[in-house]
């Protein structure tokens, strides 16, 4: 990045903080496709297996310690959660159920399954997806599965991987280049991982940046 490069991302994290430290509020629970709220702004949706990190991601962008729940148990967030950011509201980030886990009762996860992927193919508003990885473990089967049926709904998204705290440097290098081989393959537009931890703050604030431009525009900061 050229010094000026880095003078703009600056700045677009400054104004990405600012507005997350602004309104941020609950709007509903969409247990089912018929309770989604009127499709009026741009949403940005949180995807990824159970426990990968969602509640948590979305608690850190917005700078708030509990507005998504997050929780020991996997399987905790049953319904799409929708937050409205801004005042007026400029756009929404929804919180998703999470995908693979095994121990619900497969009618439940059935369930959750159709009401995801109804959202993702039929919602006009939704901009991105943010696919969410644990460091961890890297690319799992579910995620590809996740990550096919977001190729054929042409909605674009960025992975993001989540606990960068937990493992070493090393790892993480290794975890990264894995991922991304493998994200080129099917992003061109979005090659770049982001390596997060909600714990500790890393990649946090490139992240708030990228979300808003992904809602709003590229040129959202000058306006
Ligand atoms: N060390 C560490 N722990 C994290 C991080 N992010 C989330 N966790 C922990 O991982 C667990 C699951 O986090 P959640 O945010 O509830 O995960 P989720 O993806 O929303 O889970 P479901 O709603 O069940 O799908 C919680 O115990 C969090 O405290 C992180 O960056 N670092
Ligand atoms: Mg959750």
């Amino acid at each position: 990045m050229s010094p000026e490069e880095q003078k703009a991302q600056e700045y677009r994290e400054r104004a990405a903080s600012k507005l997350f430290s602004g309104r941020v509020d609950f709007l509903l629970s969409a247990p089912q496709l018929k309770f989604l709220p009127e499709p009026t702004v741009p949403e940005i949706a949180f995807c990824g297996r159970s426990n990968v990190g969602k509640s948590s991601l979305l608690n850190a962008l917005t700078g708030r310690k509990a507005i998504a729940r997050a929780s020991v148990t996997p399987g905790r967030t049953q319904e799409l959660n929708f937050f409205e950011v801004g005042e007026p509201t400029l756009f929404r980030l929804v919180d998703m159920p999470g995908y693979g886990f095994a121990k619900a009762p497969p009618k439940v996860v059935e369930k959750w399954k159709r009401l995801v992927r109804d959202y993702l193919r039929g919602r006009q508003v939704l901009q991105r997806n943010l696919v969410l990885v644990d460091s961890r473990h890297g690319l799992k089967d579910v995620d590809r599965e996740m990550i096919k049926m977001l190729d054929e709904s042409a909605v674009g998204y960025r992975i993001v991987l989540t606990k960068a705290d937990k493992i070493k440097k090393s790892e993480l290098d290794k975890t990264v280049a894995a991922v991304s081989a493998e994200a080129k393959k099917h992003i061109a537009a979005f090659p770049r991982v982001h390596v997060t931890s909600s714990e500790k703050g890393m990649g946090i604030a490139e992240l708030r940046a990228a979300v808003i431009e992904d809602a709003l525009g590229a040129d959202w900061a000058d306006s």
